[in-house]
């Protein structure tokens, strides 16, 4: 199916500007003012904003191994009804894809059941949390399209500096989630003065820095791109700034929640509010603002981690960390600071395409230009909504942003020139 997306508003050196998009197998063929076409299905948009498809390198699928709460096909869906066109799923799974084996199983697997791309991250070392490296080149010929031990750091410094000089060699980059178990003393959320007023355990910020200052040592040792998952504290950012400045291959992501929540917005100990990294200090979080702001933070992913809802109703003391947000990223980040004007929708469409398939090297470009895979996602910008649990696809309700009254509703959502997601349209 060809499509000529008439009435649209583009993104235009950083300004709106009325045009016209016209897809043709599977690609962008023309844009412009008034295209006309006579083999493709006219779409009126009405005005509505035609942005390159989002990218979110940071989701978890839980698929195969805890298929109640996720699966391939429900968080593609999700991700595709928040305007993801592609998203790199974490290997936090069982079985593990610790080796090529289950790394091609799990590339079939993705193409035939998700309907956006997928990146399928490997492991770094074996069982995921184990001391042993994986085999990085057999991984890589596998399909693997970056490598990580989400969930978890790596706890011994050898390992990781072995881990990185293996990265490196194949040319992939090493996704970190940074914290020091020996610095963690059970905690659940950030420790500061609300943690001590709900009587429970912290998690300090040198659970992060610590191990993230090993590892920019050791990034810069051996050259390889490291990327940091989700960095949470105002000394990350600088610590990230300053080895940036060395000449350190160092790009890092920022989620959501963390730009929009402190842990002082904790109203009482419910699940929905942990995740890890916890919800940091105002400063914190005003720290990751800026560096987003002056480039030290690269780009914005999700960490979608969606759980049943009777996990996530217990307290922090029980509750799995993670909380869902494919759906919800672009109209929360959008009301929040672009309307605002903290951000311009260039800088938030940078953040959320162009800037993550550049750096992860995607074969989807975040770019709307002719002769482009036509991986799109229309907002609609003016109408108000409510986020509402029985609205998203994840199996996942666990968001502390249902209710919250949004802008920038997906209207739809074309991979390569497909309609995968249709307000209104496509049943669940
Ligand atoms: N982010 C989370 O809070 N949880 C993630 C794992 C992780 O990234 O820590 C999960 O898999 O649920
Ligand atoms: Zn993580």
């Amino acid at each position: 199916m060809n499509y000529l997306l008439k009435n649209g508003q583009l993104l235009v050196d950083e300004r709106l500007q009325a045009q016209d998009v016209l897809v043709v197998d599977g690609k962008i063929a023309a844009i412009g003012a008034d295209l006309e076409a006579t083999t493709a299905t006219v779409i009126d948009l009405h005005g509505d904003f035609i942005s390159p498809g989002l990218v979110d390198l940071h989701v978890h699928l839980r698929d195969p191994g805890q298929t109640y709460k996720e699966t391939i096909k429900t968080g593609s869906q999700a991700a595709a009804h928040g305007g993801f066109t592609f998203v790199g799923a974490m290997p936090n799974l069982t079985p593990v894809p610790d080796n090529a084996a289950q790394i091609q199983k799990m590339v079939v697997r993705n193409q035939a059941e998700a309907v956006i791309r997928i990146g399928q991250y490997a492991t770094i070392t074996e069982q995921r949390t184990a001391g042993k490296l994986v085999d990085f080149p057999a991984l890589k010929a596998a399909g693997a399209f970056a490598f990580s031990n989400d969930g978890s750091g790596i706890q011994d410094a050898d390992t990781m500096y072995q881990a990185m000089r293996a990265a490196k060699a194949v040319n992939l980059p090493l996704a970190a989630h940074v914290e020091d178990d020996s610095l963690l003393h059970g905690g659940v959320m950030n420790a500061g003065a609300k943690a001590d007023e709900l009587g429970l355990p912290g998690i300090s910020n040198v659970v992060e820095t610590a191990q993230l200052a090993r590892d920019l040592v050791l990034a810069q040792a051996t050259g390889v791109h490291y990327h940091v998952c989700h960095v949470s504290t105002a000394e990350s950012v600088q610590m990230i700034r300053l080895a940036k400045q060395a000449g350190v291959q160092v790009t890092c992501e920022v989620t959501p929640h963390h730009l929009l929540l402190s842990d002082r917005d904790i109203p009482a100990d419910q699940g929905n509010y942990k995740m890890n990294p916890p919800l940091r200090s105002e400063h914190d979080r005003q720290a990751l603002i800026a560096g987003l702001i002056d480039g030290t933070i690269d780009c914005i992913a999700t960490d979608h981690a969606p759980h049943g809802t009777d996990e996530k109703q217990q307290s922090m003391r029980q509750a799995p960390f993670g909380i869902v947000g494919s759906e919800t990223a672009f109209s929360l980040l959008f009301t929040n600071f672009v309307k605002t004007r903290i951000f311009t929708l260039a800088q938030l469409i940078n953040w959320l395409s162009y800037r993550p398939a550049q750096l992860f090297n995607l074969p989807t470009s975040g770019q709307l230009k002719s002769g482009q895979p036509a991986d799109l996602a229309i907002f609609d910008l003016k109408h108000r909504y409510q986020i509402t649990a029985d609205s998203l696809y994840s199996k996942g309700k666990n968001t502390p942003f249902i209710d919250n009254q949004v802008y920038g509703e997906t209207v739809y959502t074309l991979v390569a020139g497909q309609i995968v997601y249709q307000r209104g349209g496509t049943t669940k």
